[in-house]
C-alpha cells in the first residue's frame, strides 16, 4: 500500500535518497527539516517542506495531521562521532530529546507506523565477525549510546501503545545517486579520500597495524541508493503488528587501504597514501550479518564498492564546512 509519510531530516543525504525511493514507489512524502545540516535543493518543488526542527513537537503534529499522513521515516539526528564525543548533551538532546518529541506527536496526531535509523554505532566494538542484530550492544561513544536508547525508547512505546516500528541499523554508508543528494559533509572516509584525491592531495590511512588481512580497518560498505530502497522494503512491515531491527550492509568487508585502492582506480590517478597513527575510538573490523534482512524484506544490497566510490566520484560536489 502507498503511504503517507513525514520524513523527517528530509533535506539531509540519507532523507533525501529515501524521499526519491518513496516516491518512485508512489507515496506521498512530506518533508520536516530545520535545515542545520540539510540543503533546500535537495528538496523536490513538488514536495511540501515543513522548515521546523523535531524538538518542535506541535510543529511535528501540525505538519502529520495538516497533510493528513499516516507514517514518520525520522532521519533528523546528529552523526559525528567524534561531535559526540565533545558535546554529549547536545547530543542527547538532538537525537534522543528529538525523537521522544515526534513520538510524541505521532501519539497526539494518531500515527502508528514508524522508521527509524539507528546505526552500527550501537555495537560498539565488536569482535570482528560479522555481527548480528542479536549481539550485545556497548556503544562506545555517545553517538552510538543515543541511537541505543533511541531503539529502546521505541521498545517501550510499542509496548505500550502497539506502535509499529522497524529500526534499521546502518553500517558504513557512502555513494550518491547524483549531485543533487550527494554527502556534501567531509566525516567520512570515502568523501574525504575523494577530496584529497581531487585535490592532488595523499588521503590518510589510521592505522595499518590492526589484526585484520593488509593492517588497515575493514568496514561494511553500503551505497545509498541501496539503504533507500531497503527503507520501502521496511515500510511494508508497518502493515500489521511490527517491532523489528535490521542491520543494513552488504555483509563483506572492505578495508581502508581496499577502499584507497579503488579511489584510485576510480579517480584514474595514483593514491599514495599517507599512513598514520590509529584514529582514537575505531575498532578494527565492523562487518553486518545481513541474513535476516534478506530474509525478511527480501533486500540485499545491489551496489559493490566500485559502485560506491565510483558513483561518489561522478557526483562530488564543492566541500563545504558543514552539512551532510
Ligand atoms: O581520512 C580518513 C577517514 C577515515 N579513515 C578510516 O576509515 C574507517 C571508516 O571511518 P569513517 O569515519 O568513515 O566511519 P566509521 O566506521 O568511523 O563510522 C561510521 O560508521 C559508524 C557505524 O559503524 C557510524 O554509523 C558512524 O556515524 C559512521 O561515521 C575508519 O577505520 C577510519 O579510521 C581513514 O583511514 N582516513
Amino acid at each position: 500500500m502507498a503511504g503517507r509519510w513525514l520524513v523527517t531530516g528530509g533535506a539531509g543525504y540519507i532523507g533525501a535518497h529515501t524521499v526519491r525511493a518513496l516516491r518512485a514507489r508512489g507515496d506521498t512524502v512530506v518533508v520536516l527539516d530545520d535545515l542545520s545540516a540539510g540543503f533546500v535543493e535537495r528538496v523536490d518543488d513538488d514536495v511540501p517542506l515543513v522548515r521546523a526542527s523535531t524538538l518542535d513537537e506541535d510543529a511535528v503534529t501540525a505538519a502529520l495531521t495538516g497533510h493528513r499522513l499516516d507514517g514518520v521515516l525520522h532521519f533528523a539526528a546528529r552523526k559525528s562521532v567524534p561531535e559526540s564525543v565533545a558535546q554529549p548533551l547536545y547530543y542527547w538532546r538532538e537525537n534522543v530529546e528529538g525523537l521522544r518529541a515526534v513520538l510524541s506527536a505521532c501519539a497526539r496526531a494518531d500515527v502508528e507506523r514508524f522508521v527509524y535509523s539507528s546505526s552500527a554505532a550501537v555495537y560498539g566494538a565488536t569482535t570482528g565477525a560479522a555481527v548480528t542484530e542479536d549481539a550485545p550492544c556497548e556503544p562506545v561513544n555517545p553517538y552510538g549510546t543515543t541511537k541505543l536508547v533511541g531503539e529502546w525508547l521505541l521498545a517501550d512505546v510499542h509496548r505500550a501503545t502497539g506502535l509499529r516500528y522497524v529500526a534499521l541499523r546502518y553500517f558504513n554508508v557512502a555513494g550518491a545517486h547524483d549531485a543533487r543528494l550527494a554527502d556534501r559533509g567531509r566525516e567520512n572516509l570515502v568523501p574525504i579520500a575523494l577530496a584529497a584525491v581531487a585535490r592532488g592531495d595523499a588521503p590518510t590511512v589510521f592505522g595499518a597495524d590492526y589484526d585484520t588481512p593488509d593492517g588497515s580497518c575493514v568496514r561494511d560498505f553500503v551505497h545509498v541508493d541501496d539503504l533507500a530502497d531497503a527503507h520501502v522494503a521496511a515500510t511494508a512491515l508497518l502493515d500489521g503488528p511490527c517491532a523489528e531491527t535490521f542491520n543494513v550492509g552488504v555483509g563483506r568487508g572492505y578495508s581502508v587501504l581496499e577502499v584507497m585502492a579503488t579511489v584510485a582506480r576510480v579517480a584514474g590517478r595514483p593514491v599514495d597514501p599517507v599512513i598514520a597513527d590509529r584514529r582514537p575510538g575505531d575498532p578494527a573490523a565492523v562487518v553486518a550479518d545481513v541474513t535476516r534482512i534478506r530474509e525478511r524484506l527480501g533486500w540485499t544490497a545491489l551496489h559493490d564498492l566500485d559502485d560506491i566510490v565510483t558513483s561518489a566520484w561522478e557526483a562530488r560536489v564543492t566541500p563545504s564546512a558543514s552539512g551532510s
